[in-house]
């Protein structure tokens, strides 16, 4: 276990942790006017795993960028390990790791001398680096490969090397910066097993991330931002159950737009209006009409799925299919904030991602 250091501020988080960021009211508005970030305010306490979840553009990487030091706050304050970014933005330096979007290995040195680069870089004391940069090979499973050109690594072998070289200086607090972004699942899965590995060391981590997967699967917390404000935060268990129930999605015969005047279109109206009535679900049921049929976002949904169904046949609507699955972030996202996430690399997640649902 990594031994803390006392904190500057003396900071406690309320269960004798302290809080590795505390950050208020915090805004960013670029020289050309740009507002990407309106006043946030964040708490993440120390060991946590924190996800920071939003589309492109929606101001992640200014948030991080202010946290890290490298950008300057145009209003509010932020705390990182007890320090205050504008007055101990060099104290903040040293007790953080940053692995930025891009990859930052340099290709033409060994995996083991772009470790050693950066423990260089960053202070690490000369007798202490040869160990430090063979415990980092081996967390990240690079230790076969520690002599080889980090130029013949594929994409999952550089981030894994970048993650190393942000960890020499045995940081208590690391950024991820959207670092799975163009990984497959394979290498993807792997990152995130040594991610999980650094957080059960101890160290907090803050990761920002268009996967709603990525952040449902590591995330302790996390925090929904769009347009640069925080629209939600919570644990992905809590936000899931904001969908409020489980979500029965009903393909119905016919396409969706009366095209042929056959009336199919009317039947996807006329079950959504069933499926309103309050004779199945109660009245804070929330049906949308889809692509293929209708969707109902409800409490016990899955009890009350099969009297829908035998309302809409008594109706004379034709049922061609149907599915009942708990709701996703990306539901939670829906609901939240009316959009999906639009992330070119969304088709990785796919599987996960069943049926549409339309939230107010
Ligand atoms: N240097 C800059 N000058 C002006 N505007 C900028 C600058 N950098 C970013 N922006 C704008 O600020 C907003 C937030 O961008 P930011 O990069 O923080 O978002 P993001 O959530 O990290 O998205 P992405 O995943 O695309 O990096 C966007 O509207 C972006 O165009």
């Amino acid at each position: 276990m990594r031994e803390r250091k006392p904190r500057p501020d003396g900071g406690d988080a309320g269960d004798g942790r302290g809080n590795a960021i505390a950050a208020s009211g915090v805004e960013l508005t670029y020289a050309d006017g740009t507002e990407a970030v309106k006043g946030i305010d964040l708490t993440v306490p120390e060991g946590e795993f924190f996800g920071f979840l939003g589309p492109n553009g929606a101001g992640k990487t200014t948030t991080i960028k202010t946290f890290a030091t490298l950008l300057s706050p145009t209003g509010g304050s932020i705390t990182v390990n007890g320090y205050d970014v504008r007055d101990d933005a060099r104290r903040v330096r040293e007790t953080i790791g940053y692995m930025a979007q891009e990859t930052s290995v340099d290709e033409e040195l060994t995996a083991r001398e772009n470790i050693r680069f950066a423990a260089r870089a960053y202070g690490v004391p000369k007798s202490q680096r040869a160990d430090r940069i063979d415990e980092l090979l081996d967390l990240v499973d690079l230790a076969d490969v520690g002599d080889k050109r980090a130029g013949e690594f594929s994409g999952g072998m550089k981030k894994r090397l970048d993650a190393a070289t942000a960890l020499v200086h045995s940081p208590p607090l690391v950024f991820l910066d959207e670092p799975t972004t163009g990984l497959d699942p394979k290498a993807r899965n792997r990152l995130w097993e040594y991610f999980e590995r650094i957080n059960e060391r101890g160290t907090t981590l803050f990761l920002t991330t268009q996967y709603l997967e990525e952040a449902d699967q590591l995330c302790d917390r996390l925090s929904v931002i769009l347009d640069g404000e925080i629209v939600a935060t919570g644990s992905p268990m809590e936000l899931k159950r904001r969908v409020g129930g489980e979500i029965l999605d009903v393909e119905i015969e016919g396409e969706a737009v009366d095209a042929t005047g056959d009336g199919s279109a009317a039947a996807r109206e006329r079950a959504a209006e069933i499926a309103r009535a309050g004779d199945v679900f109660d009245a804070d049921a929330d049906v949308a009409v889809t692509d293929d049929g209708i969707s109902v976002t409800a409490e016990r949904a899955r009890q009350h799925g099969t009297d829908l169904l035998v309302a809409l046949r008594d109706d004379g609507i034709t049922v061609t299919g149907f599915n009942i699955r708990s709701p996703t972030l990306d539901d939670v996202f829906l609901a939240i904030t009316g959009e999906e996430l639009d992330s070119e690399d969304r088709a990785a997640d796919a599987a996960d991602v069943t049926g549409e649902v339309t939230a107010e």
